[in-house]
Order: C-alpha cells, then sequence, then structure tokens
C-alpha cells in the first residue's frame, strides 16, 4: 500500500464532518488522487450496518453485538474501498476509524479497550492510519453543537446520557495516549476558519495541500 491513510476522530459534534466537508470543497478538482469516506459507512453493505447500528429504535442492542457491527462495517469498508485507494496510491480521508470503537464500545460501554482491540485486529488485519487527527471538544460543548444543528439527524448514540460522552472523551485521552506516535491533537473548540488552518497544517506533512 503506497497511499496515507488519514483519520478524523472525536466526540459527537467536534466539527469532524464540517472540516472533512471544507477539505472536500477545497480538494475539489483532485477526486482521482484524494478519497473522502467515513465510518460507518462509506459503501453500500457498510451503510446498512450503519442503519442497523444507529437505529434509534434499536434500544435492546447489545454492547459486544454493537462492537461487532462496526468492526464487520470496517472490514467491509477496508477491503471494497480504502485498501484498493491506498493501493493505487491515493490519499484516504476517513471520518472516524477504529480509535471510536476503543473509545466508544471498549471504554465507554465498558467491554475493554484490549477486548475491542482484539476483535478489530482480526477486521483491519494490520491497515492502521498513517495519522489520526483528533478533534478535543468537551462533550457539553459537541453536544450543545449537534442540537443547535437543523440538519444533523439525531442518532442511537447521540441519545446516550452525558455519562456516556464524557466516558467517550476519556476513552480517546487512553487512546490517544495508547498512539501518541500518529495522533495529532486539533483544538476545536475555535472558529471553523482557525480550526481549518490547523487541520491544514497538520495534513501539509502528508501531502500537498
Ligand atoms: N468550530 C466550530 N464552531 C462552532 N460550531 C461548529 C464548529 N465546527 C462545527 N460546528 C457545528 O457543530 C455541529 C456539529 O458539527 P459536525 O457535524 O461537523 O461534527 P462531527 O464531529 O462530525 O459530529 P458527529 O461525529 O457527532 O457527527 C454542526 O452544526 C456544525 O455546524
Ligand atoms: C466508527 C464508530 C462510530 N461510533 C459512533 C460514534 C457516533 O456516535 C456514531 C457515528 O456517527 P457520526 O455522526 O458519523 O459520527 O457512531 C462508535 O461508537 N464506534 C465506532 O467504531
Amino acid at each position: 500500500m503506497n497511499g496515507i491513510f488519514i483519520t478524523f476522530e472525536g466526540p459527537e459534534g467536534a466539527g469532524k464532518t464540517t472540516i472533512i466537508q471544507l477539505l472536500q470543497e477545497k480538494f475539489a478538482q483532485r477526486k482521482g488522487e484524494i478519497v473522502f469516506t467515513r465510518e460507518p459507512g462509506g459503501i453500500k453493505i457498510a451503510e446498512k450496518i450503519r442503519e442497523v447500528i444507529l437505529n434509534k429504535e434499536h434500544t435492546e442492542m447489545d454492547a459486544r453485538t454493537e462492537a461487532l457491527l462496526y468492526a464487520a462495517a470496517r472490514r467491509q469498508h477496508l477491503i471494497e474501498k480504502v485498501i484498493p485507494a491506498l493501493d493505487e496510491g491515493k490519499i484516504v480521508i476517513c471520518d472516524r476509524f477504529v480509535d471510536s470503537s476503543l473509545a466508544y464500545q471498549g471504554f465507554a460501554r465498558g467491554i475493554g479497550i484490549d477486548n475491542v482491540y482484539s476483535i478489530n485486529e482480526f477486521a483491519i488485519n494490520g491497515v492502521m492510519p498513517n495519522v489520526t487527527l483528533y478533534f478535543d471538544l468537551d462533550p457539553e460543548k459537541g453536544l450543545e453543537r449537534i442540537s443547535r444543528s437543523t440538519i444533523r439527524e439525531v442518532n442511537r448514540l447521540d441519545l446516550e446520557k452525558l455519562a456516556f460522552h464524557q466516558k467517550v472523551q476519556e476513552g480517546y485521552r487512553l487512546v490517544n495516549e495508547r498512539f501518541k506516535d500518529r495522533v495529532e491533537i486539533i483544538q476545536a473548540d475555535q472558529p471553523i476558519e482557525k480550526v481549518m488552518q490547523d487541520v491544514l497544517d497538520i495534513l501539509k506533512k502528508y501531502m500537498v495541500v
């Protein structure tokens, strides 16, 4: 794989999707070189799994089932979209990846970061990001942002209590420490233009911006 794999991580409402949209606009002329995608989703089967996981009616979903579904969506997305693009030398920018599973299912759901990493090792088979941009924002602020959004649909995980989202933040702290060689922290509580500039400053170490 000759390409560059870049992932965006962070809590709800941190601004990952907003910045990815701005990057898509900025790099609109470079469609053959840069692939934008997301997890869970990005391809047909994984988008269907996304619908199952995030459906607000599926309140009975077991935590391990949830972890396995994210890992299954990840596997199919890697095989169909991410790995072929990296093999062609492309840059892949993905909204969320395995660190989300470690923070949300591993830590916040209480399954254990190592347990969730194990099932994901089977799914990803050694494919890890070159760099991860972590959008750092307190969960209260992120939840407040999404509650004000008129376009973003509320999903099952958004509906978890604040205590869950605080655990997600704590989980990410542990994950970021474990993978500090590839994780770059973005201060997400800044105006969008400044967040975008900080993101570009990091991306320019990996690609022409
Ligand atoms: N820097 C910012 N300052 C203020 N509001 C912002 C900023 N970045 C994004 N927002 C707003 O916050 C809301 C959530 O942003 P966005 O969807 O990009 O977050 P996200 O990290 O992708 O969230 P999620 O992972 O929950 O989907 C949107 O309404 C967006 O306009
Ligand atoms: C990949 C992944 C995601 N999640 C959670 C995080 C969010 O609550 C949703 C995805 O929604 P978004 O608007 O696209 O951010 O799913 C998770 O818990 N585990 C994962 O592996």
